[in-house]
């Protein structure tokens, strides 16, 4: 059994971050500890919350009570997400490393969950810096989306030869893996959802239904792809048969909670899909 320590938010009430992620991780098969950085009533996206940011020592006691079980070495792989407060980064990056020191193979996949002008995710001042100054350079995966892989490169990102350029240019700084999750409006066809994944091996590209919502898009997609990406390829899947499953699972899931008429991810009801998705889009590689 693979260990994920997984540090994203909490909230009570629907799917984003930890809830989006957790459960589809164990799904597969992976045993996922998750450690909370807020704990929100709802996502940000309602434009109205209650709840906390956890104190950043929090982060790093946590996993102080770990390593004193003598678990800690356990830990094959750190998954962080949304951050509620810039100060919890440098705690994030110090678990990183203790538990790199007890286990050499361990894993950092970075998801830099950003703040999103046109959509309303909130994310607390400091965050998008310190994920660019100090988050990206530790990092053996990340998986930034279009405004965030924006904001990571300082490049303006116009269209997907751009894409190519900025992902290469993270790949020059330190992650070994780059998934842009989401290329959005530089992708090469705007009526599908696409991602895109470089690792030192070349370039694969994939393609799925944009499927319409009413009024607004689920969120937590991002924390769900970035889970079962990590679950994946902890579970020995190659690179191109991770991402595929990935993008299958996650589009069943979209296909499930807009069949429903949901705005919250329907990811209980699609839990048999997540491991056995019906989809079977294929990627391709282009690099
Ligand atoms: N297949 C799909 N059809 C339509 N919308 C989708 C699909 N998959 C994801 N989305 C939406 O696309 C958006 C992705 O958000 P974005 O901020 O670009 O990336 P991320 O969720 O990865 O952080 C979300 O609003 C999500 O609901
Ligand atoms: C509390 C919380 N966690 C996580 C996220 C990230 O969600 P996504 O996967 O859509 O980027 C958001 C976005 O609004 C959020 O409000
Ligand atoms: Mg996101």
């Amino acid at each position: 059994m693979k260990n994920v320590l997984s540090i994203q938010s909490h909230v009570v009430y629907g799917y984003a971050g930890n809830k989006a992620a957790v459960f589809p991780m164990q799904l597969l098969g992976i045993d996922t500890w998750a450690l909370n950085t807020v704990q929100f009533s709802n996502h940000t996206q309602y434009g109205k919350w209650k709840g906390m940011v956890i104190p950043k020592e929090q982060i790093g006691e946590i996993a102080q009570g770990i390593a004193e079980i003598d678990a800690l070495h356990e830990c094959d792989a750190v998954l962080s997400g949304y951050i509620g407060a810039a100060e919890q980064g440098a705690e994030i990056l110090a678990v990183v490393a203790k538990i790199k020191a007890l286990n050499p193979n361990a894993i950092y996949f970075c998801d830099p969950v950003m703040g999103h002008p046109d959509k309303g995710c909130i994310v607390a001042p400091g965050v998008a810096e310190f994920l660019r100054d100090e988050a990206m350079a530790q990092a053996d995966i990340i998986a930034p989306n279009l405004v965030e892989l924006r904001e990571l490169t300082g490049l303006p990102v116009e269209n997907f030869e751009q894409a190519i350029e900025a992902i290469n240019v993270i790949l020059s700084k330190g992650p070994k893996r780059v998934l842009v999750k989401h290329l959005s409006r530089v992708g090469k066809d705007l009526s599908q959802f696409e991602m895109v994944l470089a690792n030192q091996d070349g370039i694969y590209h994939i393609s799925r239904p944009l499927h319409e919502f009413v009024g607004r898009d689920p969120v937590g997609v991002g924390d769900l792809t970035s889970g079962l990406f990590l679950a994946n390829l902890l579970n020995g899947k190659s690179d191109l048969d991770a991402f595929e499953h990935t993008a299958n699972a996650v589009n069943d899931v979209m296909s499930i909670t807009q069949q429903s008429g949901k705005y919250e991810l329907q990811i209980i009801k699609a839990r048999n899909l997540i491991v056995n998705p019906e989809s079977r889009y294929q990627a391709v590689k282009i690099g």
